[in-house]
């Protein structure tokens, strides 16, 4: 990975975030800028081993449900019945709200897949299991209906290696 200089706000918020303390003494130096539209979402992955313990989310613009699933090898191998299916998989989910910050480590790295459907609003129901349901700033009732709008969200990492060449991109 090339390094480049990072936009002030943005290593004001990357500064925000390590002052925390959650990525220990290193200092996150990788933001991944994501946007959607109502209806669009980010299939089920694990982040893999580069960014490996920590990952921080900041969310700006609209909620959104972040849903978590068992990942393959994390189900009984042995159990030639088992289902693939990411529904069969789907733990719960967590509703990111707008100004919040996720912050995924431990298990919930290294264990389980994120993603988010591609839904253009969230009704959240006994099915749809948000497991910070209680801790929100604004309380849920359960059966509403919450409309996405466009989000944007700041992925914080630290990647350990990168490259200190200069790129001349015309
Ligand atoms: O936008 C988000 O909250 C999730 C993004 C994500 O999981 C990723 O880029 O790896
Ligand atoms: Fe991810």
């Amino acid at each position: 990975m090339v390094c480049e200089p990072m936009p002030k706000w943005l290593s004001d918020c990357r500064e925000r975030v390590k002052d925390l303390g959650v990525f220990g003494d290193k200092t996150p130096n990788h933001v991944l800028v994501n946007e959607y539209t109502p209806g669009q979402g980010i299939m089920p992955h694990e982040d893999g081993p580069l960014y490996h313990p920590v990952v921080t989310t900041i969310s700006l613009g609209s909620h959104t449900l972040l849903d978590f699933y068992k990942s393959l090898s994390n189900t009984d191998h042995q159990d030639t019945t088992h289902d693939a299916s990411y529904e069969s998989r789907y733990i719960f989910s967590l509703l990111l709200e707008p100004r919040s910050l996720l912050v995924l480590q431990n298990d919930m790295y290294t264990r389980y897949l994120h993603g988010i459907s591609q839904r253009e609003k969230d009704t959240v129901s006994d099915q749809q299991r948000v497991a910070n349901g209680s801790r929100l700033g604004q309380p849920l009732s359960f059966a509403e209906e919450l409309n996405r709008s466009t989000r944007v969200s700041l992925t914080i990492r630290h990647v350990p290696k990168t490259f200190k060449i200069k790129l001349k991109l015309k």
